[in-house]
């Protein structure tokens, strides 16, 4: 991770505003209302579908049949980079207060703020009431994912978040589960959305984007040398925290895949496929580098490399390695997206030698 300067005196009253406003949404949104009546109406929403869609097969969860899942343990810290609480306190993202998951259950949270929804669920800015401990809980109704059949990626999704311990990947602290639904805590990720954050100011300049690509391919060097793979990498799956930290999530298609095997499965987003995805050969950790190739060239040209009006000329773009870039892109950024983007899986450029190309050495003084 970067040393980066000290936020200035305005980014940190931001921050604090920021803070003050969740509790604040999170007490408004309480007033009076009973924790699973105020789930249960939020769940029935239905989902919308659009272009930036995960592909592949409808991800698979599953329900373990015990209550809980791993214990949070973990200490008070009173790090500047936390997760407020009532009390004045704060606790870093990385180590929740010791919170007994063994006889959590919903009401021990105050339901704050939605936060957003996904395919299988909704996820709330929540208060643990006795610690004061705030972080994000994802609510997924069992039906659900009896329905889709998804338990297996369910669980596959929860074993490999909750066993990585990365600055730059959202931290699964535990769940525990009812009648009803599972509940999973997480770290909460105050700033929202990557790609929120670029359809509202987009494109990045060479600053900011270099920072949150040295951070991508950081976390996804961890996730690789623990033989994981993500194979959902986009802006849609990367959440803004303090400080611009940005912090990779969903891992719903991640998987482990141990050193020399190939995979088969076709998922990911279009847009964010490698030419070895979209010709169904088998592939490797170096499809989340292609991925990280999209990335930067979507943060600093607004869109995705190879966007097309047809998902059958995107995909031919991507076999023909057809790569343009607008004339204002810097030759340093031009440079690495080429690196990344290289046809061949094998000549693409390794996330060590990422984190040490000139774009990002030539930027980082000013992270
Ligand atoms: N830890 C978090 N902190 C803050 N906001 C979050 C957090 N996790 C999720 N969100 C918000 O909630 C939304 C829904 O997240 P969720 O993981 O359920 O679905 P998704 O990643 O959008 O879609 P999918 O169903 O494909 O996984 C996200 O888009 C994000 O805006």
């Amino acid at each position: 991770m970067s040393n980066g300067p000290k936020p200035d005196a305005a980014k940190v009253r931001r921050d604090s505003l920021l803070q003050r406003n969740m509790l604040l949404s999170m007490r408004l949104n309480n007033s009076g209302n009973n924790e699973n009546q105020q789930i249960g109406q939020l769940t029935s929403e239905k989902n919308n579908g659009n272009w930036r869609k995960t592909l592949g097969v409808p991800r698979k969860l599953s329900i373990r049949s015990s209550k809980v899942g791993s214990p949070i343990t973990g200490k008070v810290n009173n790090t500047t980079h936390g997760n407020p609480n009532v009390n004045g306190k704060r606790y870093s993202p990385q180590h929740s207060p010791k919170l007994n998951l063994k006889s959590l259950s919903l009401k021990d949270f105050e339901i704050g703020k939605k936060l957003g929804k996904g395919k299988f669920g909704r996820v709330y800015c929540v208060r643990h009431k006795v610690t004061g401990f705030i972080c994000a809980m994802k609510v997924m109704e069992k039906q659900e994912i009896m329905q889709y059949n998804v338990q297996k990626q369910f669980r596959r999704e929860v074993e490999i978040q909750s066993s990585l311990n990365h600055q730059n990947l959202t931290k699964l602290y535990g769940y525990f589960h009812d009648d009803k639904r599972v509940y999973l805590l997480m770290e909460y990720l105050v700033n929202g959305e990557l790609y929120k954050l670029l359809r509202a100011k987009g494109p990045l300049d060479d600053i900011f984007a270099s920072h949150y690509v040295y951070q991508m391919a950081d976390a996804l060097d961890y996730m690789h040398q623990r033989n994981i793979i993500h194979r959902d990498v986009k802006p849609e799956n990367i959440l803004i925290g303090f400080d611009n930290t940005v912090k990779l999530t969903d891992f719903g298609w991640s998987i482990i895949n141990p050193r020399g095997t190939k995979r088969k499965t076709m998922c990911g987003t279009l847009d964010y496929l490698s030419p070895e995805l979209i010709a169904s050969k088998e592939y490797d950790d170096k499809v989340d580098v292609w991925a990280l190739g999209v990335l930067t060239f979507e943060l600093v040209v607004n869109s995705p490399p190879f966007e097309e009006d047809s998902k059958e000329l995107t995909s031919k773009r991507i076999v023909r390695g057809d790569l343009k870039f607008p004339n204002h892109i810097s030759s340093d950024a031009q440079d690495l997206i080429t690196k990344l983007l290289r046809h061949n899986s094998k000549d693409r450029i390794s996330l060590r030698e990422v984190k040490q190309h000139p774009w990002i050495t030539k930027n980082r003084p000013f992270w």
